[in-house]
């Protein structure tokens, strides 16, 4: 061992030590398997129940030890940081036993994992920030076998965590403890496709890209599209209400999904499957379900209306030396471009450099403080093309814009969009990335990221900000060499705050998750919080859906 392990082994075990003790729940058995695996600390952590907040003495350092012991960075050393975090503690679940497993192999004969090597990716994140510890992952095919498996959880009262593409980035797709994981990847097949309406009625589990490639062959589009488009499954896009890409042009899917199937905890499937643009008789329950995050119903089936594949597409990239101007150019391009516009996106000069250095793309405009991405699209190529260049020419000749370039051909614009759908893959090279999605009044969108920068100076690597300008959606990311509790407590509740104060969003697309949950006071009043908790108590009686996730779990929030 190197000199420089000891020290920090020492602290591991007094740490350790000083948790089991505070939890009066030592297990030497399990102390020992701990130690033997620092990589499976997360897993043997979390089953202990412990609650790190009150049990971690004052310099002591957190779990990350394992990290500096290592040299290695695994996602298990961020996982008790949070769990620490948020204090949360395993509820009174059943514990998975070999009977259960048993009646899963049956119902889905080898689709039933339980390899470790098998289960693993499931269990962690897009981002590799938190880790849970399942070790049963299921992969049924039909609504009737969700059914069944939901049926028989509830009975055992064993907890479940709904999964689609596991590219969510508030960890509300990864189990926090034991749960159950209920994948939907096998639930990909098109139920129909209407081609004179454009509806799509199709299972939970086909993944985005797929669904648009198929709609496209018929002349239609799918109306969301985002970065995580090739993995994302359209029952997850709906579970957590994806915003996206085209958001500005065809809405949320709040508009644009008409009719969901759904089965409930206790195994009873809701058909509310309807496909009609105008439906009012009594109250609208798919609601309920669309932004709910798992935590209501398992989603598995989609009825969704496709916008038609527009004729002409453009995209500009342009260049803008101050965010008035980012302003500006938007409120101009509105007024010209009037109804082609299908989107506005920015991003600052940070993240410019951090596609270029670590995805190598390169920058078609000059450096730039900021830029813009317009996307037009129309059913008459010279009309729009008329129209953008009329834009453009009135842009650069007043000074909004002082550089740009227009692509009309699909791989030109591929590489356009690239440049600002990649920024989330480049921040990721850069260490441990704090992610905010933030709703603002469309003015003060970057003042938050001016003031964060100013707050943070040396301690953060990178603050940075890019997102849907044109609806009124900040990504403020902020990146660090690895996590830590101080600089986490410079960001949090300042952003929060921060964002309440000008009665705005702490998460606008993303969903709150296990990572924000603890937070939603600050854009929800307390009656609303109650009145979730409240639906969430008649839907799911014993809490078994997605536990842990998008409520607060704290007692003065009543009911929990
Ligand atoms: O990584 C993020 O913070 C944003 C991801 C996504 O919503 C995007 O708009 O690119
Ligand atoms: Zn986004």
């Amino acid at each position: 061992m190197g000199s420089g392990a000891c020290p920090a082994l020492l602290h591991l075990v007094v740490e350790i030590y000083l948790r089991l003790l505070a939890e009066r729940n030592t297990s030497s058995l399990r102390f020992l398997l701990t130690l033997k695996d620092l990589n499976l600390l997360t897993f043997e952590c979390t089953v202990l129940n412990v609650s790190w907040r009150r049990a971690i003495p004052k310099g002591i350092p957190p779990l990350n030890i394992a990290q500096k012991q290592t040299n290695k960075k695994t996602p298990c050393q961020r996982g008790p940081a949070l769990l620490e975090r948020y204090a949360v503690r395993r509820l009174p679940f059943a514990r998975l036993g070999e009977r259960d497993v048993a009646f899963f192999e049956r119902l889905l004969p080898g689709r039933a994992l339980t390899a470790q090597e098998e289960v693993k990716p499931f269990n962690v994140d897009w981002l590799k920030s938190v880790r849970g510890c399942s070790q049963l992952v299921l992969k049924p095919q039909t609504t009737a076998e969700v059914s069944q498996v939901l049926r028989y959880c509830y009975e055992k009262n064993l907890a479940v965590n709904p999964q689609g593409g596991n590219t969510g980035l508030v960890g509300g797709s990864v189990p926090v403890f034991d749960e159950i994981i209920l994948s939907t990847a096998l639930m990909n097949q098109v139920i129909s496709f209407d081609k004179v309406s454009g509806i799509l009625v199709c299972q939970a589990g086909c993944v985005l890209e797929r669904l648009n490639e198929y709609v496209e062959e018929q002349g239609f589009i799918m109306p969301l599209d985002l970065g995580a488009k090739g993995s994302c499954h359209i029952g997850g896009n709906v579970a957590t209400n994806a915003g996206g890409l085209r958001l500005l042009r065809y809405g949320s899917l709040r508009g644009t999904v008409l009719g969901l199937e759904v089965v409930l905890a206790d195994g009873s499937v809701l058909d509310c499957l309807t496909s009609l643009r105008k439906d009012n008789t009594g109250y609208d329950l798919k609601q309920l379900f669309i932004g709910s995050e798992g935590t209501l119903g398992v989603i598995t089936a989609v009825s969704i209306l496709c916008p038609q594949k527009p004729k002409a597409v453009n995209v500009a990239f342009l260049g803008c030396q101050s965010f008035a101007k980012v302003l500006e150019t938007f409120t101009t391009c509105r007024a010209m471009l009037g109804e082609i516009l299908s989107a506005y996106e920015f991003m600052d000069e940070k993240c410019m450099e951090l596609v270029e250095r670590h995805l190598k793309l390169s920058s078609p405009v000059a450096d730039s403080p900021f830029y813009v991405l317009i996307e037009t699209s129309g059913s008459n190529s010279s009309h729009d093309e008329e129209k953008l260049n009329n834009f453009l020419e009135q842009a650069m000749a007043s000074g909004l814009v002082t550089d740009g370039t227009v692509a009309t051909d699909d791989k030109k614009i591929k590489r356009l969009w690239s440049l600002r759908e990649r920024i989330t893959e480049a921040l990721t090279h850069e260490g441990y990335v704090y992610k905010y999605d933030i709703s603002l009044p469309v003015g003060k969108l970057y003042d938050l990221v001016d003031d964060m920068r100013a707050r943070l100076g040396q301690s953060a690597k990178n603050v940075v900000g890019y997102g849907h300008l044109g609806d009124g959606n900040l990504h403020l990311n902020i990146t660090a060499e690895s996590y830590s509790h101080s600089l986490l407590d410079a960001i949090e509740p300042f952003v929060y705050e921060w964002t309440a104060r000008c009665s705005g969003s702490i998460s606008a697309e993303h969903g709150l998750g296990f990572k924000k949950k603890q937070f939603i006071q600050y854009s929800k009043p307390r009656g609303a919080v109650v009145l979730m908790q409240q639906f969430k108590a008649m839907l799911d009686p014993k809490g078994i859906l997605n536990p842990y996730k998008t409520l607060p779990s704290a007692p003065e929030w009543g009911l929990c």
